[in-house]
């Protein structure tokens, strides 16, 4: 099962399948496809630092657009649920491992990042858009995002509230967190969630323009801007990440929490029903 593909130009790593080859502007897009909602499953985790990666180190690659195929609807539900429901302290913990992967090659990325959020992007949704620099919403009020781990009664890391504070600053992040929030794209953009709303059939050549853009600044200035803003940020779960896994797995086997996702799985059914 293709999980996304990556239509890449200029630059020869593919990840399954390749869309839109064009030699010229450097420019990668992660087309995100994983049916229903392009959960973040260890598989799909994996693949995508796997691709990631690749990207990174072809110099021919200077910009990354993330993007869903799943368009209209998600752009991700954020964690798989079911990485995280009945699973064994040992798979709960690669899991997680897969999960910092993710956060620490994204945020970290050398790579001008651009998240085009044509669908909800809830929880690890939100926090994939979140690592990017630069977010493009489709303006659509069916659609929602936001860090909403306190309605599933789990609590966003520190990693993940220190890369909302960094976007829209403590107050925001303390409201959103603690109720756990879900903007509309209107709401999202008054606080700084997003940087751009678009209509929902522009999102990918809003990006593609935006990219374009942000591609004509000197790139090693760039760079090195980019890391200073965001080293202590990515320092603090460098140096963590054994105990930040630990405290994962001890806080998501407990019985109250299991009950807490099973209860909220239902939920989710219940609604669809
Ligand atoms: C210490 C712990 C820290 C953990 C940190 C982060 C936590 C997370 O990221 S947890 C994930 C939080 N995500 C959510 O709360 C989103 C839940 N999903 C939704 O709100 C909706 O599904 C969504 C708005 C994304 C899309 O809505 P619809 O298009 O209406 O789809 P459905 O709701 O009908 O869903 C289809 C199908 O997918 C299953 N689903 C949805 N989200 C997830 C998920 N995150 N993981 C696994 N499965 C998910 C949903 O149950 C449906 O399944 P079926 O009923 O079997 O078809």
């Amino acid at each position: 099962r293709n999980l996304f593909y990556l239509s890449s130009v200029r630059t020869t790593t593919f990840i399954l399948k390749m869309s839109n080859s064009s030699p010229s502007t450097g420019v990668a897009v992660m087309h995100m496809q994983s049916p229903p909602v392009n959960s973040l499953s260890l598989d799909f985790l994996t693949e995508l630092c796997i691709g990631v990666e690749k990207l990174e180190m072809d110099k021919g690659c200077r910009g990354l657009i993330i993007t869903s195929v799943l368009s209209p609807k998600v752009f991700s539900a954020g964690l798989d649920i079911l990485e995280m429901y009945g699973k064994s302290p040992e798979r709960c913990g690669e899991f997680w491992k897969a999960v910092q992967e993710m956060w620490l090659k994204l945020y970290g990325s050398n790579m001008t990042t651009i998240a085009a959020i044509n669908g909800s992007s809830p929880a690890g949704g939100c926090l994939m858009s979140l690592t990017c620099d630069y977010r493009i919403m489709a303006d659509n009020p069916r659609y929602s995002i936001g860090l909403n781990e306190t309605q599933l009664g789990i609590v966003a890391p520190f990693w993940f509230k220190d890369t909302m504070v960094n976007t829209v600053g403590h107050r925001n992040t303390e409201l959103a967190l603690q109720l756990g929030l879900l903007y509309k794209p209107a709401e999202a953009l008054k606080i700084g969630l997003v940087d751009q709303l678009v209509p929902e059939d522009q999102v990918l050549a809003v990006a593609t323009q935006t990219m374009t853009k942000w591609l004509t600044i000197p790139e090693h200035a760039r760079q090195i801007t980019k890391s200073m803003m965001r080293k202590p940020t990515l320092d603090k779960l460098r140096s963590n990440r054994e105990a930040d896994i630990q405290n994962f797995v001890s806080f998501i086997t407990k019985d109250s929490i299991q009950k807490s996702l099973r209860m909220y799985m239902e939920m989710l059914k219940q609604k669809k029903a």
